[in-house]
C-alpha cells in the first residue's frame, strides 16, 4: 500500500477547482491510497529535472504531481494536465543535509536569474561569501548544486533578490552570513526552520520519507480516508504549522511553565490552540484554555472544534475566561451566584472617603497595589512596594488610603456585593484551601485542571494569575502561556515570577498576518520601544518581521467628521464592490459615539463595526480605523492628569497607543486610517 503525504499546496489548489472535479480528485486519491481497482497509476514525467517526480491522473484533464520514493508519495499539487507537467519540469526536491528537512527548488526560476547573477559577478570582483569556505557552507546545509551560484553572488542586494526563489533553509543562513554574523549566528537562523526536535542521528539525504516526517509544515502523512478528509477539508492553520509554531505547540513535555511572546499575527493563538489539542490527544487530564473575554473564548471554542476531531479528546478541553472561572468557583462554594458591584456604585463609594485623592486614583491604588499584591493588612500595605505609582505616599497618607479601602470593601460587604477582582481573589483563596497550600501538606489536592493554556496573557491582572496558578498543580506541562506585551490594552503590569509562575520564555518573530508595510507602520505607531514584559525586564519589538509585501496603510485627512464618515462609507462600499465579503471587513473607532455613527453610515453593508477594544484578537482582510484625531485618540478623560500621577499618565499613554496598534494590526491585506481636524499624536508622520 502506498504511504501518502500531502503538501499544503494540494488542498489549496484543490479548493480552486470546480465541485465535480474536486469530488473526482478526492475519490481518486482515496482509491490510490487504498490501492483498489481504478486507482490512478503513477506516470514518470518526461524532461523532469527530478527523476522522482510522477503525475497521477486524478480527474478528467487534471493531474496530481507527486514526489515518489519507494512506497512514499508526497502529493504536491493538483493542476490541469499541461500545468501539472510544466510544474513537474520546473521543480526539484531535496533534503537539507544539516537539518534533514525537505527543500523545494524552483529550478526554472533559478536558471532564469543565473545569467544576471553571473553578469554581475563578471563586472565586480566582490564575492559576498568569499570569507566562508565550502566546508562551512556544506556544514550549514548549503546545497551542492546551488553552491556555484552562491559563489557568484557579489552583494546583499542580489541575495535578497534571490530570496523568493530559495528554500528558507538556504536563504536564512546565507542572509545571516551576509549580515556579518558568525557561523553560530547562521546556525541559529537555520535552527529556526527546525520543526521537530533533533534526534542526534545523522541526516540521510536519500531518506525522503524521514525528511517528510521532519517537515510537518511541508507534508502531513494521511493513514486513512478520514485523515485524508481532515487534511483536505480543514482550514490550513489546522494542519500546517510553521516550524517554530510546530516546535512550541507539539514539544513533548515542558518541565517549567512556558511563555510564548510574539508580535501581532505571529500565530500565538494558533500555537495555544494546537498546544491544547496536543495535550488533549495525549489524554493526561482536564485542560482549561483561557482567553481574555467571553466573545474570544466562543471563537476559540469554535476553532478547537475544527482542530480536534476526536470527541473524547475535545471534551478534555474547556474554553473560558478567568472571570467565568472565578464566578463559578465562588458560586459553587457559596451555593448562589455572587452579585457584582457596578462602576458608578464604586465611584460613589470612593467619593464618600476623605483622602484628598480622586476616586480614579484610589481605585488604581486598590487594584494595582492592594489587590495586585494581595495585601490584607495595613501593616503589609505600609511597607509594600508601589510599582508604577509615581506619587509618593507618606505613612499617614497610606493609612488614610487604607481606611478608604476598608470603607469601600466594608460597604460592599454590607450590600452583599463584590468587584470581579475581589471575586477572583476569593476564588484563589478557596482553591488554596482545598489544595492545601495554605494548610498542612496532607490536605486533599483538588485543582480543577491538569493543564492550563492562556491566550492574550498580557491583559491578565496579578489576582487572575494567582487564580490560574492555584487551579493547576505544580507539575510538568502545567501552564502554557501566550501573549504580546505590546498589545496590552489594560492597566496590568505583571511579572509572572511575582505570582509564582516561573516561566521560560520563547519568542515568535514572523507575522503571517501582516504585510511588511502594515507591520513597519504599526511598529512606528506603537513607538517601537520596549514594553513591560511578562517576565522580568522589558520586551523589544526588534526582530519582528513579515513574510510578504502589500499596500502601505492609507491615511486620510478630512475637513469635518461628516466628510470623514462619507469617506468611510465610500471606501468600505468600494471594498464590497471589489468582492471582499463584508464579514472580512472590520471598522473600528475609539469611542462608542463614533462607533454608532459609523454603524449608521455603513448600515446596509453588513461589515463589523466595533470599538478599538473590541478588535482585540480578531482578524480581517481589510480594516478601517476612523476618528484617529487629536482629542479623540487618546481621549483626554482616559488619561490620568499629569499633576496627579505622571507615571500613571505615561502608562495610560502607552496603553492607548497599544490599543490603536492592536486595532491597526488586525488587517491581513489593507489598512485605512482616517481623521478630521488634527491627526492623533500617535500617528506616524
Ligand atoms: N501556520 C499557519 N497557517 C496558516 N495561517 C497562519 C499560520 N500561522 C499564522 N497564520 C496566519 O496568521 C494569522 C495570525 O495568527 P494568530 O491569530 O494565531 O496570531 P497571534 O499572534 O495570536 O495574533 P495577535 O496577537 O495579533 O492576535 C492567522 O489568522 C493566519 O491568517
Amino acid at each position: 500500500m502506498p504511504r501518502i503525504a500531502i503538501s499544503p499546496e494540494f488542498p489549496a489548489e484543490l479548493g480552486a477547482l470546480t465541485q465535480p472535479v474536486r469530488r473526482d480528485v478526492v475519490v481518486a486519491v482515496r482509491r490510490f491510497m487504498q490501492n483498489v481497482a481504478g486507482a490512478p497509476h503513477p506516470e514518470r514525467v518526461r524532461g523532469a529535472g527530478d527523476p522522482r517526480l510522477v503525475t497521477l491522473r486524478l480527474a478528467a484533464g487534471h493531474r496530481g504531481v507527486a514526489v515518489k520514493q519507494r512506497d512514499v508519495y508526497w502529493l504536491l499539487t493538483v493542476l490541469p494536465d499541461a500545468e501539472a507537467w510544466a510544474y513537474a519540469r520546473r521543480h526539484r526536491y531535496g533534503v537539507n543535509s544539516a537539518l534533514g528537512v525537505v527543500e523545494v527548488w524552483d529550478t526554472a526560476a533559478l536558471e532564469r536569474v543565473g545569467p544576471a547573477v553571473r553578469r554581475a559577478a563578471e563586472s565586480s570582483p566582490a564575492r559576498l561569501f568569499a570569507d566562508t569556505c565550502d566546508t562551512d557552507l556544506a556544514e550549514l546545509g548549503i546545497d551542492r548544486r546551488f553552491l556555484p551560484l552562491v559563489r557568484q553572488i557579489t552583494d546583499e542586494l542580489i541575495l535578497e533578490a534571490l530570496e523568493p526563489l530559495l528554500p528558507p533553509t538556504q536563504y536564512g543562513p546565507l542572509a545571516a552570513l551576509a549580515r556579518g554574523e558568525s557561523m553560530a549566528g547562521a546556525w541559529r537562523e537555520l535552527e529556526a526552520c527546525r520543526a521537530v526536535a533533533a534526534t542526534g542521528d545523522p541526516v540521510d539525504p536519500d531518506d525522503f520519507a524521514a525528511a517528510l516526517v521532519r517537515s510537518p509544515d511541508r507534508a502531513v502523512f494521511v493513514g486513512s480516508p478520514r485523515e485524508l478528509n481532515h487534511v483536505l477539508d480543514a482550514p490550513d492553520w489546522c494542519v500546517f504549522l510553521h516550524p517554530p509554531q510546530h516546535r512550541l505547540a507539539r514539544w513533548e513535555s515542558y518541565e517549567q511553565p512556558m511563555l510564548v511572546t510574539g508580535g501581532a499575527g505571529t500565530g500565538k493563538t494558533l500555537v495555544a490552540l494546537h498546544r491544547s489539542a496536543f495535550l488533549a490527544e495525549r489524554g493526561g487530564g482536564q485542560i482549561l484554555l483561557v482567553t481574555f473575554s467571553q466573545g474570544l473564548s466562543a471563537d476559540l471554542a469554535a476553532r478547537l472544534d475544527l482542530l480536534i476531531e476526536d470527541e473524547t479528546a475535545r471534551k478534555r478541553v474547556e474554553v473560558g475566561n478567568v472571570d467565568r472561572l472565578a464566578h463559578r468557583i465562588v458560586s459553587e462554594s457559596e451555593g448562589r451566584s455572587p452579585v457584582l458591584a457596578g462602576a458608578a456604585e464604586l465611584t460613589a463609594l470612593w467619593q464618600e472617603t476623605d483622602t484628598g485623592h480622586s476616586p480614579a486614583f484610589l481605585l488604581r491604588e486598590w487594584e494595582q497595589v492592594v489587590l495586585a499584591q494581595n495585601l490584607r493588612t495595613l501593616e503589609e500595605y505600609l511597607t509594600a512596594p508601589r510599582p508604577g505609582r509615581s506619587v509618593e505616599l507618606t505613612g499617614p497618607e497610606r493609612t488614610a488610603v487604607w481606611r478608604a479601602v476598608e470603607h469601600v470593601t466594608g460597604q460592599l460587604r454590607e450590600r452583599g456585593k463584590r468587584t470581579l477582582l475581589q471575586l477572583t481573589a476569593e476564588a484563589s483563596a478557596l482553591l488554596g484551601q482545598t489544595t492545601g497550600d495554605l494548610l498542612e501538606e496532607t490536605a486533599p489536592r483538588r485543582e480543577p485542571y491538569r493543564h492550563i493554556v492562556v491566550d492574550e496573557a498580557q491583559d491578565l491582572h496579578p489576582a487572575q494569575w494567582r487564580l490560574l496558578r492555584a487551579a493547576v498543580p505544580h507539575a510538568r506541562d502545567d501552564l502554557f502561556v501566550v501573549g504580546d506585551p505590546h498589545q496590552r490594552i489594560f492597566d496590568t503590569r505583571v511579572s509572572l515570577g511575582s505570582v509564582g509562575i516561573d516561566a521560560v520564555q520563547r519568542r515568535l518573530q514572523v507575522s503571517y498576518r501582516l504585510p511588511q508595510e502594515i507591520l513597519s507602520w504599526g511598529v512606528r505607531l506603537r513607538g517601537g520601544g520596549p514594553a513591560d514584559g511578562l517576565v522580568e525586564g522589558v520586551q523589544e519589538l526588534y526582530g519582528f518581521q513579515a513574510t510578504r509585501h502589500g499596500h502601505r496603510p492609507m491615511v486620510r485627512a478630512y475637513d469635518s467628521p461628516e466628510e470623514e464618515l462619507t469617506g468611510l462609507a465610500t471606501q468600505v462600499g468600494q471594498w464590497v464592490e471589489e468582492g471582499v465579503p463584508p464579514q472580512e471587513i472590520g471598522v473600528a473607532a475609539r469611542t462608542a459615539g463614533l462607533v454608532r455613527e459609523a454603524r449608521s453610515a455603513l448600515r446596509d453593508l453588513g461589515v463589523r463595526v466595533t470599538t478599538l477594544h473590541g478588535m482585540k484578537g480578531l482578524e480581517f482582510r481589510r480594516v478601517a480605523v476612523i476618528g484617529v484625531a487629536d482629542g479623540t485618540v487618546p481621549p483626554p478623560d482616559s488619561l490620568t492628569p499629569a499633576d496627579e500621577d505622571p507615571s500613571a499618565r505615561a502608562h495610560d499613554l502607552q496603553r492607548e497607543r497599544g490599543l490603536l496598534y492592536v486595532a491597526c494590526t488586525r488587517a491581513r491585506e489593507l489598512l485605512y486610517v482616517s481623521y478630521s481636524g488634527r491627526a492623533s499624536p500617535f500617528l506616524p508622520t
